[in-house]
């Protein structure tokens, strides 16, 4: 009987694309060398460096977090490799959106960004590798499933815990008691995301007011951006103000999302961000991201944690109206949320859950 051995694909390179040769106007964000973290006095020296970026701004870079460029172009192989399936096929895999479970495939077209108009994303979330959360994936997930857990693996176990410690430093608390709700064995709606906004023709743009992604606050605890050399990816400053974010080589772009948010009764910023076409020397270029984003474990709630520093400045509230609300039913009400349809001149407030609201900029 002949017997057939499974060689696995192998992908062709990823090169990433020239970055613009615009000058845009770019947010100014600090940037935290992690290679410190093990140094003596590096955990305190970063917090301190952190603290002003998590309260005021909401972004910042992170360098040295230990994955090389080769295994981040491996993770863009397979993201390119992926949407370039029939789309029947990607649609065997498509996520329950409706019960707000982003666990696989969000086809292009799910979210109505003006009444009539529908996006450009197309989005594929491989959740975390545990019984609880496995599902059924194309064969370009499954023949990498080794190297795409390692990467998780990584994210969840090395790099968002040494945040969560400087960011447990800032408030005061406990180093441990942060990361401690951030398990990778724990179940949660972490996942890696592989994404593309296809490029719009110049009409299109202009019919789309040049946007690709509204004005939001992300769902869990933290979101880590891979860097994308295509400029797209824009924040609302404190005076209101866009400012692009730029693609710092051998970065990652994190950013404050709302269970943070509430944990720390606003004290650190879940910023408001967005996504618009690209500058003229890129915007015909479909833009492929690499997201990782981190959500507590399902079953916390949102109750600001006992900290110090927020006592001290008069922050904690007895009247907190995220007490009650599950972490993870708020990451879902929100993923369901954004299924609501566009109305006209935007959304600038949604309940979500237990009468607590979020802003949207249209
Ligand atoms: O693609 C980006 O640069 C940002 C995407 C984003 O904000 C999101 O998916 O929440
Ligand atoms: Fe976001």
């Amino acid at each position: 009987m002949a017997t057939t051995t499974q060689t696995k694909m192998q992908l062709p390179r990823y090169e990433q694309v020239a970055e613009s040769q615009h000058e845009l106007d770019w947010a100014d964000l600090i940037s935290l060398d992690l290679s410190k973290f093990d140094a003596p006095g590096g955990k305190q020296q970063l917090a301190n460096q952190l603290q002003e970026a998590v309260h005021k701004v909401g972004f910042f870079y992170i360098t040295n977090f230990g994955l090389s460029q080769e295994q981040i172009d491996e993770q863009f192989a397979i993201g390119k490799e992926l949407f370039k399936l029939p789309t029947e096929e990607k649609l065997k895999y498509r996520a329950d959106l409706e019960h707000g479970n982003y666990n696989g495939y969000r086809p292009q077209g799910s979210i109505e960004l003006f009444p009539g108009l529908r996006d450009n994303v197309e989005m594929y979330n491989v959740f975390k590798y545990i019984p609880a959360l496995e599902r059924t994936h194309p064969e370009v997930i499954n023949e990498h499933r080794e190297e795409i857990e390692k990467f998780q693996r990584h994210i969840a176990e090395d790099t968002v815990q040494k945040l969560l410690v400087l960011i447990a430093i800032i408030l005061e608390l406990p180093e441990e008691s942060l990361a401690n709700g951030h398990k990778y064995n724990d179940i949660s709606e972490c996942h890696l995301r592989y994404m593309i906004y296809h490029a719009r023709t110049p009409e299109e743009n202009e019919k789309y007011q040049n946007l690709y992604s509204r004005g939001h606050t992300d769902f869990g605890s933290l979101t880590l951006l891979f860097r994308q050399p295509i400029a797209a990816l824009q924040i609302l400053t404190a005076d209101g103000s866009w400012k692009w974010v730029k693609p710092l080589p051998g970065s990652i772009t994190v950013n404050i999302a709302d269970v943070l948010q509430f944990w720390t009764a606003g004290y650190l910023k879940s910023s408001i961000h967005r996504v618009v076409a690209p500058p003229a020397d890129q915007s015909s270029l479909d833009r492929l991201g690499l997201l990782y984003f981190l959500r507590p474990s399902h079953d916390l709630n949102l109750k600001t944690v006992d900290s110090p520093l927020l006592e001290r400045l008069g922050l904690k509230k007895d009247d907190d109206a995220a007490a009650n609300i599950k972490a993870g039913d708020w990451v879902k009400a929100r993923v369901k949320g954004n299924l609501d349809k566009a109305v006209a001149g935007g959304h600038k407030q949604k309940a979500v859950l237990g009468g607590v609201s979020v802003k949207y900029y249209d």
